[in-house]
C-alpha cells in the first residue's frame, strides 16, 4: 500500500552534509518544490571540516549553496540554510532538529537513518528519485579532485569558484595525507 502523502507541505527539511553541493542536490530541490512551498537545507556534521570525506566547513558549505541557489535562478526568500552540528544522540536528533530549525511538516531524503528517524517522530517522507547517481555523489566528486580528474563540471560554477578560492583542492589532497612522513 502506498504511503499518504500530502499535496502541499508548508516548509520541507532536507538534511544533507553538501560536500561539495552537486547537481543532483540542485534536482532534488527543484522536485522538492513540487511538494513544498519553503525548504530548509539543514548542513549536517556542522562540526566537520578538514578530512577527507568533510573537507569544507559549514560556513564555506552555506556560502556555495547560497550562491548556487541564486546562479541557478531560485526565489532565496523560499530558502532556510542552517548548519546543525551531529550529536551523539540519534533517538533524539529530530527533537534536536525542532528545537534549532523553523517549524517543518515533511522531511526530504534518502538516507536511512535520516528516513527512519523522521517517521518515528511521525514526519511525512519524501523520497526523491536519484538524479544521474553515477555521476552526481560527493564522495565521486571528491575522488575525482583527489585523483586530479575533471569534476568542475559536476558543481554549479559558483561552488567550483568558490572551492577554487579556498584552495580546496589542495586542503582535500592535505586531508587525505597520513603523518607516516619517510
Ligand atoms: N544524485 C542524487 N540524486 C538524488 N538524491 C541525491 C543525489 N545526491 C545526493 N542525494 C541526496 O541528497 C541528500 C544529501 O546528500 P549528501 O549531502 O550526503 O550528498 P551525497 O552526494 O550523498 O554525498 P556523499 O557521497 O559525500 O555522502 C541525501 O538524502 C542524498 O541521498
Ligand atoms: N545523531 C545525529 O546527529 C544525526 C542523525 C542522523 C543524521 N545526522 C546528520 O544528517 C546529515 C544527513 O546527511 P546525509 O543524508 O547527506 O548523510 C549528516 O550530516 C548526518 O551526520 C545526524
Amino acid at each position: 500500500m502506498f504511503e499518504e502523502i500530502k499535496e502541499r507541505y508548508n516548509r520541507i527539511l532536507f538534511p544533507g552534509r553538501f560536500q561539495p553541493l552537486h547537481y543532483g542536490h540542485i534536482e532534488v530541490i527543484k522536485w522538492m518544490l513540487n511538494f513544498g512551498d519553503e525548504i530548509i537545507i539543514a548542513i549536517g556534521s556542522a562540526q566537520k571540516s578538514h578530512m577527507v570525506d568533510n573537507p569544507f566547513t559549514a560556513g564555506e558549505r552555506m556560502v556555495m549553496i547560497r550562491e548556487a541557489l541564486k546562479e541557478e535562478g531560485f526565489d532565496l526568500s523560499k530558502f532556510y540554510i542552517v548548519p546543525v552540528p551531529d550529536i551523539e544522540y540519534n533517538s533524539i536528533w529530530i527533537s534536536y532538529l525542532e528545537s534549532l530549525l523553523p517549524p517543518f511538516d515533511a522531511v526530504c531524503s534518502r538516507n536511512p537513518l535520516v528516513i527512519r528517524l523522521a517517521k518515528e517522530e511521525r514526519y511525512d517522507v519524501l523520497v526523491p528519485p536519484f538524479f544521474l547517481r553515477s555521476e552526481y555523489s560527493g564522495k565521486k566528486i571528491r575522488k575525482k579532485m583527489l585523483s586530479g580528474e575533471k569534476w568542475e563540471s559536476y558543481v554549479p560554477p559558483s561552488v567550483a569558484r568558490i572551492i577554487k578560492q579556498i584552495s580546496g583542492i589542495q586542503r582535500l589532497i592535505d586531508s587525505s595525507l597520513s603523518d607516516e612522513l619517510e
